[in-house]
Order: C-alpha cells, then sequence, then structure tokens
C-alpha cells in the first residue's frame, strides 16, 4: 500500500501580535494510506483543523515536515480537494457555476470535467437543481453541491473539516452514505474531520484521536468493520464496541463539547 500523505514531527504555534503565542499542536506523526479513509476526533481546540489546514497547504507548520505523495506542502493543490463545515458556495454563482469553479479557476474546463461535474450531480440528486442559487438550496444541497465542488477535478486527497456538523441527523447520515457511495467509486485518501463518534466509526478505516493541552495526537484506533457498510451497521454491537473505545479514549470532556456542537 502506498503512503498517501505524511506529517513528520510537526508542530504547529501560532503567534500572535501583543499576546502570548499558542501552542496548538506539539510533534506529531502520521501516515496515511493510499485511499483510506481517517478522520479525526477529540476535544475543541486539541488541534484537528490546525493538521487539517497544514495538510490543505493553507498554513505553515512551525516545525516538522508534511508531503503528499512524495512531495513537500508548499500551498494549496489542485490536486487535493477540500470541504468546509459552511458550504461556502458564491452565491451569485449557480450550482452549475459554483461546482466548476475550481476547474475554471485551475483554466481546466474541458468535456471531461463538464461530464464529471453532471454525473456528480446526479449522484448527489442534484441534477434539477444545477441551475438554482445556493440560496434556493436547503442546507444539505449546499453541503452536497460543496462535495460535489471538491470532487469535480477529481482530487487524490480530500480534506473534510466537520463537513456535516450544521445539519440535522437524518441528513448527516444520508450524506455519510452518499460520501461513501462517492468515495467506493473513486477512491482517494479522505482526512475527515468531526466531534461526532458515530459518524468518524462509520465512515472510517482508521481513526485518530486527540488530546488538548497540549494538542497532540493520543491513539489511532482501527475499524474493523466490513465494507460496503450500510445504515444498519449503526446497531451493530461491534460498531458500538468501537465508539466506546473511542469515547473511552476522548474522555469526559467530549461530552461537553458534543452537546455544545448538537446545541449549535
Ligand atoms: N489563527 C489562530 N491564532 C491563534 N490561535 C489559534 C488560531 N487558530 C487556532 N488557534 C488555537 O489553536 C488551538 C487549536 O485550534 P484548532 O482550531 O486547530 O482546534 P480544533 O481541534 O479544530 O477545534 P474545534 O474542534 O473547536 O474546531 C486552539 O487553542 C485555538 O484557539
Amino acid at each position: 500500500m502506498s503512503v498517501s500523505i505524511e506529517i513528520d514531527g510537526v508542530s504547529k504555534t501560532y503567534d500572535r501580535p501583543g499576546a502570548p503565542p499558542v501552542k496548538a499542536l506539539t510533534h506529531t506523526d502520521l501516515t496515511l494510506n493510499e485511499g483510506e479513509f481517517f478522520s479525526l476526533v477529540g476535544p475543541s481546540g486539541c488541534g484537528k483543523s490546525t493538521i487539517l489546514n497544514m495538510v490543505a497547504g493553507l498554513l505553515d507548520s512551525t516545525s516538522g515536515s508534511l508531503r503528499i505523495a512524495g512531495s513537500p506542502v508548499t500551498g494549496p493543490n489542485p490536486s487535493t480537494g477540500i470541504v468546509f463545515q459552511k458550504a461556502t458556495l458564491l452565491r451569485w454563482l449557480t450550482v452549475y457555476e459554483n461546482v466548476l469553479l475550481p476547474a475554471k479557476v485551475a483554466n481546466a474546463i474541458s468535456t471531461s470535467t463538464r461530464d464529471m461535474a453532471d454525473h456528480l450531480l446526479q449522484l448527489t440528486g442534484l441534477s434539477d437543481f444545477k441551475d438554482r442559487y445556493p440560496s434556493e438550496l436547503s442546507g444539505g444541497m449546499q453541503q452536497r453541491a460543496a462535495i460535489v465542488r471538491a470532487l469535480v477535478n477529481n482530487p487524490t486527497v480530500l480534506l473534510m473539516d466537520e463537513p456535516f456538523s450544521a445539519l440535522d441527523e437524518f441528513t448527516r447520515e444520508t450524506l455519510n452514505d452518499e460520501l461513501l457511495r462517492l468515495w467506493t467509486e473513486r477512491p482517494k485518501t479522505v482526512l475527515f474531520i468531526t466531534h461526532n463518534i458515530t459518524e468518524a466509526v462509520y465512515l472510517s478505516d482508521r481513526i485518530g484521536v486527540m488530546n488538548t493541552k497540549p494538542g497532540r495526537l493520543k491513539e489511532i484506533v482501527e475499524v474493523k468493520l466490513a465494507r460496503p457498510r450500510s445504515p444498519e451497521l449503526r446497531t451493530d454491537a461491534a460498531f458500538y464496541d468501537i465508539v466506546r473505545r473511542v469515547r473511552g479514549l476522548i474522555g469526559p470532556m467530549h461530552e461537553e463539547t458534543e452537546s455544545r456542537v448538537g446545541a449549535a
């Protein structure tokens, strides 16, 4: 199995003018294999987004190195797709124009890009909405469009920072299944951040459990559950064993974080 993302001795301290620096992440080593679905969970402020933003090339590390497919991360990379908690669609563009935007910016719109956009819009049930504007879509539909936009260039790496946390439980579970379908159809390495432990277990091959003060990777839990996964899995005893294990590793602080996020 080839290595996809390498995080090697990475730490991050945020310098703040006129205020003490914030040590967000201590020495962290993590390797993701090609095609792996890997989630990061942990209490608020443990450095999950900091790791994702460094892998995305949006943030420099203070020390250590990050590589994707063997090449150092030096900035945003067209072969890395990113989905954030908010869909960040441009409100003056239609859904179709939004999903084609990264290809347009990269000057790479071709028949195959359009075919890919059409295919992904169909897979996510958005075909009939492609000429609508973001404000005409529900939150779940907007997030589907953001996922299609991230996948249109067929990136080798997909980074997702709490992509479903603003959605209701039913929509979240539906999108979990859609995401797994898309990932199975075109395998890619996924780094996924969530506060929802059942979501992490349902989606992932492995889960990195982080701790705070200072932010660090505490343990990696393997999710040895067969694929393809389907909703019944959520009531399976083996599934719940893993959920309990991850919850136990995070500790009681997480209950507070989960309810805060749930209430948001
Ligand atoms: N630009 C910044 N300047 C200063 N401190 C920052 C900055 N960004 C993040 N931090 C701090 O770094 C630490 C890690 O933040 P980060 O957002 O990576 O955590 P997280 O685990 O993703 O949190 P959450 O689950 O709440 O999104 C926190 O203490 C946060 O306050």
